[in-house]
């Protein structure tokens, strides 16, 4: 069941509660270009057998351009504001770690709605992986986390993850397309009851119920009850 309680222009704007907002148009490609870079040299350096002078001097490399970078930061809990096609507007967090657009060690997951909710495509490499060839459990929950708090978010309003339980089927592969799904099943007050799924190959190999608990936004808790 697809529930939608709260109509999109009464969705919170962060910069009431003193949240710097990013418009996600306003990211610079040069910033985009980085995080992708950044993203592929995690890789590198996660499985580089390298020689020692070729480690020393990146290293040396890598240390000299955080440096400059750590020069100007963003204020922590800055949000990214994406304006959709459908007229929606969403916020999240710009650096969080499943889904930021400014975060190198994001998969990054992208979700979209649906009518069922929202669903998303992400390959994992070796980065995410926890047994061999596998990606680590942690990482599946955060994956569902993410899924399931972006829908409840998304339908009614954003909340925090009170309870998650995942159930992991199958192995979930790392170099393989995993889809990611998530829908509200009800609403009761501030709860939202979530559910949400990683499928590889067609087949679920984890899923997940949680409840989201709304924050309370002021003047309105007669509203959510
Ligand atoms: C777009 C964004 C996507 C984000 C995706 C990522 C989501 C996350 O990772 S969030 C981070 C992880 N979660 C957290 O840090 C949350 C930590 N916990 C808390 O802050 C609080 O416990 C919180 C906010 C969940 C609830 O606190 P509070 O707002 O005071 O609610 P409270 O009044 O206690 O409870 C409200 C209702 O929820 C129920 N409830 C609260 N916690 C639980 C729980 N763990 N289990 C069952 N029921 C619960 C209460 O019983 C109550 O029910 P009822 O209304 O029927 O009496």
């Amino acid at each position: 069941m697809t529930v939608n309680t709260q109509p999109v222009t009464e969705r919170p704007d962060p910069r009431a509660f003193g949240l710097p907002v990013v418009e996600q148009a306003q990211i610079p490609a040069e910033l985009r270009s980085l995080v992708a870079r950044v993203h592929d040299l995690v890789d590198a350096v996660a499985n580089t057998e390298a020689d020692t002078d070729t480690l020393a001097e990146a290293a040396a490399t890598v240390e000299g351009v955080t440096g400059r970078l750590n020069v100007a930061r963003r204020q922590i809990g800055t949000m990214v504001q994406r304006d959709l096609q459908s007229g929606d507007v969403e916020y999240g967090t710009i650096t969080n770690i499943v889904s930021g657009d400014t975060n190198p060690a994001a998969p990054p997951l992208l979700l979209e709605r649906t009518p069922e909710g929202l669903r998303g495509e992400v390959t994992l490499n070796t980065v995410y992986q926890g047994p061999p060839g596998l990606v680590h459990g942690g990482w599946i929950a955060a994956l569902l986390d993410q899924a399931v708090g972006s829908v409840s978010a998304v339908e009614t309003t954003p909340g925090l993850t009170a309870k998650l339980e995942v159930n992991y089927r199958r192995p979930t592969p790392l170099f393989t397309p995993l889809e990611v799904t998530a829908e509200v099943d009800r609403v009761e007050g501030r709860k939202v009851f979530v559910s949400g799924r990683i499928r590889a190959h067609g087949e679920v190999t984890a899923e997940a119920t949680a409840l989201m608990v709304q924050v309370r936004i002021p003047g309105t808790e007669t509203q959510q009850g």
